[in-house]
């Protein structure tokens, strides 16, 4: 049987990719984190070590295979393994970080795929290009946000690379404040997604519409509280944060198990459950 690696943002989650916040840093590089140096907060590791743990505890509780890339010291944003690229059904797709603290972080992940055996299909060779921004539409429609990290000369290198394989790239335009597109929209089961709709463009607006999402919808102010950066692990499971109450409460209605996460240190950062996980295998 042929080997595939992620082919839906909803399958089975199989196994996922993570890396330890050990050298996590407030770093002044998103919105979030500027207003936590702003106020001379500093970051607690070993509340950040906890809260990493309970993310494995709840992926292996769930059946899911947890792999570890090793941390490296400097390295502030390491533990958000989605933003280094994107995995799809043939293989990963190497992004191109914007950042210059984050450029180091590329070849690290992508040696730990090389050792896991996940082959590489396209590299971003131009503009820059972050995995958060990354969300599968459907079997052969990806969309790719441009808001601070990702943009249009990134999504054109990646576009030449996988369009021979049968991809559509769509890109989704939204503010730079709001980071990744992983912050104001995420699928969290079939045709079911969280997302601050007043902060997607009018045409990403009427392809959900028009494609029958149901849509959870939180405030603007909840973007920044990560309650749009939920993990969907597959058959209307999801993890999200403790804090996320009006969320989890409309996910449950709808029949989903929702693992809270109780997390408040790492987000400081800029990121969440669904920023520090890489799917290497989803069915
Ligand atoms: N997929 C995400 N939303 N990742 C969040 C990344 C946060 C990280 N500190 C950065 O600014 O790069």
């Amino acid at each position: 049987m042929e080997t595939s690696y992620v082919k839906s943002a909803t399958g089975e989650l199989k196994q996922v990719l993570l890396c330890s916040p050990t050298y996590l840093n407030l770093s002044p590089i998103n919105k979030i984190a500027e207003d936590w140096l702003e106020k001379g907060e500093q970051i607690d590791q070993q509340k950040c070590l906890n809260e990493h743990q309970e993310l494995i505890s709840i992926y292996e509780s769930n059946g899911i295979n947890v792999e570890v890339l090793a941390p490296t010291e400097h390295l502030s944003s390491q533990v958000f393994a989605r933003d280094f690229g994107f995995n799809i059904k043939e293989g990963y797709v190497l992004g191109r970080f914007k950042e210059e603290v984050r450029h180091a972080e590329s070849l690290l992940y992508a040696e730990k795929l090389a050792e896991l055996g996940v082959p590489i299909i396209a590299t971003c060779h131009e503009g820059v290009l972050e995995g958060g921004d990354f969300w599968q539409l459907d079997e052969k429609t990806l969309a790719i946000g441009t808001l601070q990290r990702s943009d249009e000369k990134g999504i054109q290198s990646i576009r030449e690379q996988l369009e021979p394989l049968g991809y559509t790239i769509i890109s989704v335009n939204s503010k730079p404040e709001y980071l990744h597109l992983d912050m104001i929209f995420n699928i969290v089961g079939e045709k079911t997604a969280v997302t601050y709709y007043d902060g997607l463009p009018p045409e990403f607006q009427a392809y959900l519409d028009e494609a029958g999402y149901d849509l959870i919808k939180i405030e603007e102010a909840g973007v920044f509280k990560h309650f749009c950066n939920l993990q969907a692990l597959g058959n209307k499971r999801i993890i999200s944060l403790s804090a996320n109450t009006d969320v989890n409460a409309q996910l449950r209605e709808r029949g989903f198990t929702v693992f809270e996460l109780h997390s408040t240190e790492i987000l400081k950062t800029g990121g969440g459950p669904h920023c520090m996980t890489f799917p290497l295998e989803r069915h």
